[in-house]
């Protein structure tokens, strides 16, 4: 029998200091204890561990306004988070993890605020037939998580513009997200907010399991350990450095000829460049693989590597310029 039920909040919106927490509880979480943890994240698209970030979102322009991309442990596809969408995740030993019980908490709280729900065949939850919630699983040993999304007033046209990648000639191992038609629970109760469900998800946790719910808070010394792992999930090896091997190709026209780079990019690095071009000035192209080899595949990172290479000729320099161009307009 389960023995403790317990409550938290993050009261922070940083979705890497968030995962950790999530990381950190899941280790923490003892034999016969249950943890409901809802938490929240300014502007960000969440990938699942293996995805292909660059397929998935469109990075540069989630940055470029102030988002972030983050990596979770769990498998699955790509969600948007903004400060409309609440996060819940149940932590619990492997004996007691039962998804069905744990959905039951989400509907039998949204059923309380007046909202009847859905469970679609894949790990969504649908109402009036659209989606509004993403569900992904993780195990670590006896360590075990279930956590999801609730859309309550997610900005969609944002959601849509930095899931919606053209990648037709990215080639990618890994995991695609299933696109799918969202909804938010505002739509059906208008004045619903973020602090009606936490309430309504704590009461229906402890309706469902039977007993009362205990609140818990950090202490300092465990929001340090938490920050110390929270850079893990911020770091550059994590986000983009997995080995997930993908082949991208770019092509484009100038005055001079036509360029074709085809990156093998692998552990989020340029492995091997292929240039093809009908240029007559074949100097600057043949280089190009040598300068571009060991690049992040970035094409920020492209533009910066690039712009330490000069010709004395005139025409190749004219010819790297344009180069610069290129990846300054595109966007990976
Ligand atoms: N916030 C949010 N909630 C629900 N559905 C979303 C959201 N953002 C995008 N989508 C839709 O889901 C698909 C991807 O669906 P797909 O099934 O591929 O992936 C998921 O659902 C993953 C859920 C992960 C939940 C975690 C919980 C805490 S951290 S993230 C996307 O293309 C959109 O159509």
């Amino acid at each position: 029998m389960l023995e403790t039920l317990t409550y938290i909040e993050s009261h922070g919106t940083d979705p890497y200091r968030n995962l950790a927490l999530e990381e950190f509880l899941l280790f923490g979480c003892k034999e016969k204890e249950c943890i409901l943890y809802l938490w929240q994240n300014e502007k960000t698209v969440v990938i699942g561990k293996n995805q292909n970030a660059w397929k998935e979102c469109r990075t540069e322009q989630l940055e470029r306004d102030g988002g972030h991309l983050a990596r979770r442990l769990s498998g699955g596809g790509a969600v948007y988070h903004d400060l409309g969408n609440l996060n819940f995740t149940f932590l619990v030993s492997g004996e007691y993890y039962d998804v069905k019980r744990q959905l039951s908490v989400i509907a039998g709280a949204l059923e309380h605020l007046g909202l009847h729900i859905e469970a679609s065949g894949r790990n969504d939850l649908l109402i009036d037939g659209k989606k509004f919630s993403g569900n992904a699983f993780y195990r670590h040993g006896d360590h075990c998580y279930h956590h999801g999304t609730i859309m309550l007033d997610v900005d969609k046209e944002k959601l849509g513009s930095y899931l919606t990648v053209s990648r037709e000639k990215l080639k990618s191992k890994g995991v695609d997200s299933v696109r799918s038609r969202v909804a938010n629970l505002r739509t059906y109760l208008p004045d619903l907010t973020i602090d009606d469900l936490k309430y309504a998800l704590r009461q229906a946790f402890g309706e469902v399991y039977g007993f009362p719910v205990q609140e818990r808070k950090l202490e300092d010394r465990e929001k340090k350990e938490i920050e110390s792992r929270a850079e893990y999930f911020r770091s550059w090896e994590w986000l983009y450095g997995r080995k997930i091997p993908f082949q991208h190709e770019i092509t484009r026209k100038f005055p001079w000829g036509e360029v074709t780079i085809r990156f093998q990019v692998e552990n989020g690095k340029i492995k091997d460049a292929a240039v093809y071009s009908d240029a007559l000035k074949t100097g600057m192209i043949e280089a190009l693989p040598n300068y571009l080899n060991g690049v992040r595949f970035s094409s920020r990172s492209i533009c910066i590597e690039l712009g330490l290479y000069w010709s004395e000729d005139p025409e190749e320099e004219k010819m790297l310029k344009d180069l610069i161009e290129w990846m300054k307009e595109e966007e990976w």
